[in-house]
């Protein structure tokens, strides 16, 4: 089966992180994610993720921190999801893909129904 690489947010605005749950017609749906998505030919990881979170949340972000990419099965695919973390620097934020979204403190963040992917994510994100 091929890997999708896939880049991923950890959004601060100041001390809470953002969350975003998929919606029903995507993929693993109703589950929370960090935004992000697929890589491009010729793109970079930071390149991506910040276009993504623009596309998907109408916000411009400052990357910081790439932590510990995670390697999931799926059933039907397998991702390479690669964690940056990122500070949110400016525009409104707007939902155009996902059907919630939740600012919360790290310590809040467990209690949500990740993607499978994200939980070693998550748990990275509680030991910073
Ligand atoms: N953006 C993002 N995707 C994630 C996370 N965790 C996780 O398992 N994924 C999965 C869901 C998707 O299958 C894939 C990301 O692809 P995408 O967001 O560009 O694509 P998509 O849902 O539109 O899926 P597709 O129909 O185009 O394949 O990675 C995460 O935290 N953020």
């Amino acid at each position: 089966m091929k890997t999708i690489l896939v880049t991923c947010a950890i959004i601060h605005f100041d001390e809470k992180i953002l969350a975003v749950q998929r919606s029903a017609t995507m993929k693993l749906p109703l589950k929370w994610e960090f935004a992000g998505g697929k890589i491009e030919a010729g793109e970079t990881e930071e390149a991506c993720v910040k276009r993504e979170v623009l596309e998907e949340l109408n916000i411009h972000i400052a990357v910081k921190k790439r932590l510990s990419p995670v390697s999931h099965a799926y059933p039907d695919f397998k991702i390479q999801l690669i964690p940056y973390t990122a500070d949110y620097v400016s525009g409104e934020l707007k939902l155009r893909e996902h059907a919630d979204y939740k600012l919360a403190h790290k310590e809040e963040l467990l209690s949500l129904d990740w993607a499978e992917a994200d939980v070693p994510i998550v748990k990275e994100l509680l030991e910073l």
